[in-house]
């Protein structure tokens, strides 16, 4: 780690009155998360190696600034008046089927967040490499890479990515089949690309939203958890209790009284908050908390359970001294997040806990989960990649303000095989729209995350003595599995997380063979489905971009109009 032991003892001072410092901080509407996080990175010293404390304010105002762009950004309809992100946009690209509303609100939503970050980001991402330096770093992009501790990390991710893509290749085929049914072939691009914002998803990262429009077998059974949720009147506090219930039942512990008391669990009426939700520890080993603006669906219960694994996480290391307060690596804290939700969205649970009548055993239901399954875990994996792709370069000088929507939809067309539904110009700046930009969040964690959840999956549910198919297995209520996780959780970032990887798996390495044996069953249904189709897309976006009919007319009308008003002015 790069700090001499007098900084480092210099260091864990500042960091501990930095700590208590937080919590006061923090109660005033948990508003300062920004200086939260720089805590976190001198922990790692970061850029706090910088002795210029204006550097490390110029910082922190321009991550309030994006931050708060974000945070006020709202898109006025005609049909519906103005709406936040959450829950008024979220709510129509959950749900809305029409390509034009889903259109404008996809527009909306970008012209009013990244396009109004571009200049502030550059500014941003020259201060923050400026401050790197002092820790001996070439860029941030190197800063964030250090805390995988390998060498070849880069090279590592980018292999695991081409051993999954041709099982995205496969889901993505059969999604842009369905959707062309849907939407009709004429609006997606010659190129194979499928328009953006027909996911049901703002950033097209995860595609469950949109199942009702792809599900393999509609006579089989599948989980609509968010009627059932709604049916049996689940309220805010009963979904932070059925997450809790999850972890307690392998031998975690309760959520701490500060939890229930300090963290923000709904929407705040009299001020803009950051909704994005995000789980905080402030490390006095007592004041855990999650801030999220909930709401009663299944998406929310899933990000519930992902908010209180980090919350788990953070309480298994805090007898840990400050410094190895942190996952092993970022990946790992993400892992954490995501793990139960594979034992939880199985059929099995959802009859546990009353969310499904019946655990279908037929071939035809289990294709409809694993579909469902795969539209989250899959779905995302070219993204969980890219957007890092996207951050190192622009760390690194590679990409710029000249070029930076450019390279973003280079990748987004070549990792994710999606395209823009309306022209794209470098008077956009399409990576603001999504919350990690602005709340400098690396995000190769989540990437990382995907791949080694079903590697520790695969081995708690054999600690288990599981005997399904691993896309059915169930930790609930197990302690061997629980003793398992925990041996790892523990450790915090005192180890280097091939340890830690090691006490759950007994491997040393990431690999995506779990990931790819959990879907297997699916990746042959779906290459059946594909027969006829040309799988894949061209490498670069599409040049030309189909418009809807509406669309198509306005353009035409508009024509007519600027011709009668040339021809009126010319004759008059
Ligand atoms: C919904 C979730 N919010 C993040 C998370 O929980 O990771 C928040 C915001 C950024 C970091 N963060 C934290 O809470 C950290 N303090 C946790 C920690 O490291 O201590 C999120 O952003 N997710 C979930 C899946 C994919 C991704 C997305 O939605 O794109
Ligand atoms: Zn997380």
């Amino acid at each position: 780690v790069h700090m001499t032991t007098n900084s480092t003892l210099q260091m864990a001072e500042f960091d501990k009155e930095a700590a208590k410092n937080a919590s006061t901080f923090a109660h005033d509407g948990f508003g300062n998360a920004t200086l939260k996080r720089l805590f976190k990175k001198i922990v790692n010293i970061g850029f706090a190696a910088t002795n210029d404390s204006e550097q490390l304010k110029a910082i922190s105002n321009l991550e309030a600034d994006l931050t708060g762009i974000y945070s006020k950004g709202k898109v006025c309809l005609e049909s519906k008046g103005c709406l936040q992100l959450e829950p008024g946009l979220t709510d129509i690209i959950t749900n809305s089927r029409s390509y034009e509303e889903l259109l404008a609100v996809w527009k909306g939503w970008r012209d009013a967040s990244g396009k109004l970050m571009r200049t502030k980001y550059t500014d941003f991402v020259k201060a923050m490499n400026a401050a790197i330096k002092f820790s001996g770093f070439n860029d941030t992009g190197e800063y964030w890479r250090s805390w995988y501790e390998t060498p070849t990390f880069e090279q590592d991710v980018r292999t695991l990515f081409e051993e999954l893509e041709p099982l995205y290749v496969e889901l993505h085929a059969y999604v842009r089949k369905r959707l062309k049914e849907k939407y009709g072939k004429d609006m997606f691009p010659e190129t194979g690309h499928i328009p953006a914002h027909l996911f049901g998803n703002m950033w097209a990262q995860q595609w469950s939203n949109i199942y009702d429009l792809l599900v393999p077998f509609p006579g089989a059974s599948s989980v609509d958890i968010t009627a059932k949720m709604k049916e049996q009147n689940y309220n805010v506090t009963h979904m932070y209790r059925v997450a809790e219930d999850f972890f307690m039942s392998i031998g975690m512990e309760k959520m701490t009284d500060a939890f229930w008391q300090n963290s923000m669990l709904v929407k705040p009426t009299d001020r803009d908050v950051v909704c994005h939700a995000s789980a905080w520890d402030f490390y006095d080993e007592n004041d855990f908390r999650i801030k999220q603006c909930t709401s009663v669906t299944e998406d929310q219960l899933l990000t519930v359970h992902h908010e209180m694994g980090h919350i788990v996480y953070f309480q298994n290391y805090r007898h840990q001294p400050r410094l190895f307060r942190g996952g092993a690596n970022p990946g790992f804290h993400e892992g954490m997040a995501d793990i139960v939700s594979l034992s939880f969205q199985t059929p099995e649970h959802m009859k546990v806990i009353g969310l499904l009548d019946e655990v279908p055993q037929d071939s035809d239901s289990d294709i409809n989960f694993l579909l469902k399954m795969a539209l989250d875990k899959v779905a995302f994996l070219p993204f969980g990649y890219l957007i890092d792709q996207w951050r190192w370069s622009v760390f690194r000088g590679d990409t710029n303000s000249s070029n930076y929507n450019q390279h973003w939809w280079d990748l987004r067309c070549r990792f994710q095989g999606i395209s823009s539904p309306v022209k794209r110009t470098e008077e956009d700046f399409d990576p603001g729209a999504k919350y990690h930009i602005p709340g400098n969040t690396p995000y190769i964690r989540y990437f990382v995350s995907f791949v080694v959840q079903f590697q520790w999956h695969e081995a708690l549910c054999r600690e288990a003595g599981n005997t399904r198919p691993l896309h059915r297995c169930d930790i609930y209520n197990n302690t061997n599995a629980g003793n398992k996780l925990r041996e790892m959780l523990r450790m915090g970032s005192s180890k280097p997380w091939q340890d830690a990887m090691e006490a759950i798996t007994g491997q040393r390495t990431m690999s995506a063979k779990p990931l790819v044996n959990y879907f297997d069953p699916l990746l042959k249904w779906l290459k059946e489905q594909n027969k006829e189709e040309n799988t894949g897309w061209s490498a670069s976006c599409p040049s030309s971009i189909p418009t809807p009919s509406a669309l198509a007319a306005g353009s035409a009308n508009l024509f007519i109009s600027i011709t009668c008003f040339v021809l009126c002015v010319f004759f008059a």
